[in-house]
């Protein structure tokens, strides 16, 4: 069988312009590890699986259980600490800022998220953004080749973040996002039944199998195009896909590890080129896969494509929204609104006095007592409508004081 990896395009990031970022939390502490990682998306081990030969399956990346990544049990955690995630997200911004990391973390998340089926309701069986990527089933498979570097970049923040009931799920990690580009994700199911009868049908075209990854999601056509931009950053290696040459003039020295051929020049820069690249079909060290090249093909397709690749600012406006769509499908959030970290500084609006509110709770005087105090404010001649010529409270005060001196110096006697 050929492989219809070829035929497709793969994962996708999405860009949110929105302040504020919505952070997934672990599964409810009622569900084990152990019934996680045996029951969770038992055929969906990857966005990509339908695309993998036999052979690339076979030369799936072997993940020792040593490594820890869903094999010891991750504290349980009601809800994650808003403070803490923006302390986290500082430390992902370090992480990116220093290993050139960026492309392979939105793959990490793409591919945990891309198992959603919009078919199947029940969580968390239709997949998603889950963080589920972490176990081994999911992580031995051949579409996930290399994205266990990705987990070890990221595992000692979230160690560092898995205190008591203050834990982050991983799938906040895998949806990270890095300053103004929202590395969330989301994506298609494509499951073991999918792949046999794939393989019996043969692959579909790249345009066929676009729609039947995407449309599984609930994506439609402009969704695709825009979710394909992603890979206007990063590089494929052929010792992990099998895709691309081992390097070429934009790769070869980096930055990080050097290799891989890349959708673009500039391939760890968020912009429009990857559009631009493809249509211009002019350098051969740039990478095009089937499914890249199907964007100016479908009739569908090439009118976003088109509008891409002639306008930046469109593009970054669609890719945000399908973006953020994808990254919410299938997540389950607690609490279920999510998390917002909004980064606007709070101005602190000046509280009104209220002095009742430092009141230690005095009862209100007894209709005797006030009709005492009203009758001796009237003998002094004063009244509701006529205040007295002199200060009342004062006079009063001064008479306790004076009796006070009195009563002191006679007593002395
Ligand atoms: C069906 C559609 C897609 C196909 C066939 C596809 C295919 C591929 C392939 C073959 C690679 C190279 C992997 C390697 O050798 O390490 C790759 C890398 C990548 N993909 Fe996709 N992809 C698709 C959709 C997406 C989507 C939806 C996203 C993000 C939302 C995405 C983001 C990336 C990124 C950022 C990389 C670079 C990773 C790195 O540099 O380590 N892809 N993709």
């Amino acid at each position: 069988m050929t492989s219809s990896l070829g035929n497709t395009a793969s994962s996708r990031i999405s860009a949110s312009s929105s302040p504020g970022v919505r952070l997934s939390l672990h599964p409810p502490s009622s569900f084990s590890l152990l019934s996680f990682s045996s029951s969770f998306k038992p055929f969906a081990f990857s966005p990509l699986s339908s695309h993998f030969s036999p052979h690339q399956r076979r030369s799936a990346v072997h993940v020792s259980s040593s490594r820890g990544f869903g094999t010891v049990a991750s504290p349980k955690c009601a809800a994650s600490n808003p403070d803490q995630l923006k302390s986290a997200r500082e430390d992902l911004k370090r992480l990116l800022n220093s290993q050139f990391c960026h492309p392979i973390l939105v793959r990490l998340g793409w591919h945990d998220a891309g198992t959603y089926n919009k078919n199947i309701e029940e969580w968390p069986q239709r997949g998603g953004a889950n963080g589920s990527l972490r176990f081994e089933v999911e992580l031995k498979h051949a579409a996930n080749a290399g994205l266990v570097n990705a987990l070890s970049l990221i595992q000692p923040i979230k160690d560092k973040y898995s205190d008591h009931n203050l834990g982050i799920a991983y799938a906040s990690f895998f949806r990270h996002r890095y300053q103004c580009i929202r590395l969330c994700l989301c994506l298609e199911t494509t499951n073991l039944i999918a792949f046999l009868c794939c393989s019996d049908a043969g692959p579909p075209s790249p345009a066929d199998h676009l729609r039947e990854v995407f449309y599984r999601m609930g994506l439609n056509d402009k969704e695709i195009v825009a979710l394909s931009g992603a890979h206007t950053l990063g590089r494929s290696r052929p010792e992990r896909s099998g895709w691309g040459k081992p390097e070429t003039k934009y790769t070869k020295d980096g930055p990080g590890t050097p290799g891989g051929q890349s959708w673009t020049v500039q391939w760890l820069k968020f912009d429009n080129s990857y559009f631009k690249d493809i249509k211009a079909k002019r350098d051969e060290d740039l990478l095009v896969l089937p499914t890249d090249a199907v964007l100016f093909e479908d009739s569908s397709f090439k009118v976003y494509a088109e509008k891409y690749a002639e306008d930046q600012e469109t593009f970054f406006k669609d890719y945000a929204e399908a973006h953020a769509k994808l990254s919410n499908l299938g997540a389950k959030f607690d609490p279920p609104e999510g998390i917002v970290l909004d980064d606007t500084p709070v101005q602190a609006v000046p509280e009104k006095f209220v002095a009742a509110k430092y009141s230690t709770g005095k009862r209100e005087l007894s209709d005797s007592m006030k009709q005492k105090i009203r009758a001796e404010y009237e003998s002094f001649g004063g009244g509701p409508d006529k205040p007295l010529p002199t200060n009342y409270f004062l006079n009063i005060i001064i008479i306790i004081g004076v009796l006070a001196i009195l009563t002191s110096l006679l007593g002395n006697y």
